[in-house]
């Protein structure tokens, strides 16, 4: 064991991130109401060239007035190779209320990438006296930002979140493939004839999860393209889950549901993580590090493994 501690993520909960073009303001209400944790408006991909300066005003003007509650309202800017970005991180700032939390990044290959974008706000905050300190989020999207992945996480200390990225990613990686997370047609094992499915995804999740959970950033599952799919959406967010992600984006609003549904401990599993810990608390007073519960071995790793789940339930409020 290093003797480095493991720093926390932050504590504030990110089951579900739902987009929407910040070019189609008449859905940004909607978004505001909906069961989302994070609320991402974007300026990229889902905006087209010619309406990225109209979506800027869009979210400025959305961001003074309506009412985002409790969400935590991010902005996905341009990526770096575009002429976009600066416009979209100066205009936000300079304009855009103090209500918005974070700017996602996407497409980030190195930590300069992230760097580039901290001086920028920095010196903006600074400029304009804002109040409130601009987060950051980052998509792993691309075979270098995947190969890089763990100075990214370190990058800044603004950086709270990092997601996979699943549709540029398979691009960037030249990927046999245009779907868009989820079970992959011709990836499988054969046995005797019958075919297994396998994950293309799983190794690129567990890198940004160890990389994450090295650096103190929640680590997040991105989209799920087919949004008419509920059961593959449910199957590719619990296997996210349990690798330990904490969320998932929605692009479409019936995902949210589906997202807090996997992402919100069930009510069996946040008893027994404190029946876990009462069975620990018993075993220490027997002066035991090691005890059986329902059966099986729980010992000190299982303390932690159970405050996992337990710290995750406590920061749902709904
Ligand atoms: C996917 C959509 C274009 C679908 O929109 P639409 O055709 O309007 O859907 P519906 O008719 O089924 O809508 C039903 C009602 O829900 C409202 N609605 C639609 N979308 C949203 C939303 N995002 N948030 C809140 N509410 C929404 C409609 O207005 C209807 O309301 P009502 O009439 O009152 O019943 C659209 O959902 C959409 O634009 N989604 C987001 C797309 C997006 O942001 N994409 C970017 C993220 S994914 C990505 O970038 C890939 C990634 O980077 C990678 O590389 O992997
Ligand atoms: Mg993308």
């Amino acid at each position: 064991m290093s003797f480095r501690i493991q720093p926390a993520a932050p504590a504030r909960p990110n089951r579900c991130q739902l987009f929407g073009p910040g070019s189609r303001p008449a859905i940004f209400e909607k978004m505001a109401a909906s069961a989302a944790d994070v609320i991402n408006l974007d300026l990229e991909d889902s905006v087209a060239p010619d309406d990225k300066a109209q979506a800027r005003r869009n979210i400025i003007e959305a961001s003074h007035s309506l009412d985002w509650g409790t969400k935590h309202l991010s902005v996905r800017i341009n990526g770096l190779d575009t002429p976009y970005w600066y416009r979209d991180v100066v205009e936000l700032l300079e304009e855009g209320s103090e209500r918005i939390d974070q700017i996602m990044i996407p497409k980030v290959g190195c930590a300069a990438d992230v760097y580039a974008v901290d001086a920028l706000v920095t010196a903006i905050e600074t400029a304009k006296g804002r109040q409130k300190k601009i987060a950051f989020e980052v998509i792993i999207e691309s075979a270098a930002g995947i190969a890089h992945v763990d100075e990214i996480a370190a990058s800044s200390p603004r950086l709270q979140a990092m997601s996979l990225g699943a549709a540029d990613f398979a691009a960037s990686m030249g990927m046999a493939t245009t779907g868009i997370g989820g079970t992959q047609e011709n990836y499988y094992m054969l046995r005797e004839g019958t075919k297994f499915w396998a994950d293309p995804w799983h190794w690129a999740q567990t890198a940004i999860v160890a990389a994450c959970r090295t650096h103190g950033v929640l680590p997040v599952d991105g989209p799920y393209g087919d949004f008419s799919d509920d059961e593959g959406f449910r199957a590719q967010a619990l296997r996210s889950a349990t690798l330990g992600m904490v969320g998932k984006w929605a692009i479409h609003p019936k995902q949210v549901a589906l997202c807090n549904a996997v992402f919100t401990p069930s009510e069996e599993a946040v008893a027994e993580a404190r029946e876990i810990l009462a069975a620990m608390d018993a075993a220490k007073a027997r002066g035991e590090g090691a005890t059986v519960y329902k059966g099986r071995l729980v010992d000190i790793a299982s303390i932690k493994q159970a405050e996992v789940i337990v710290r995750q339930s406590e920061m749902i409020k709904d």
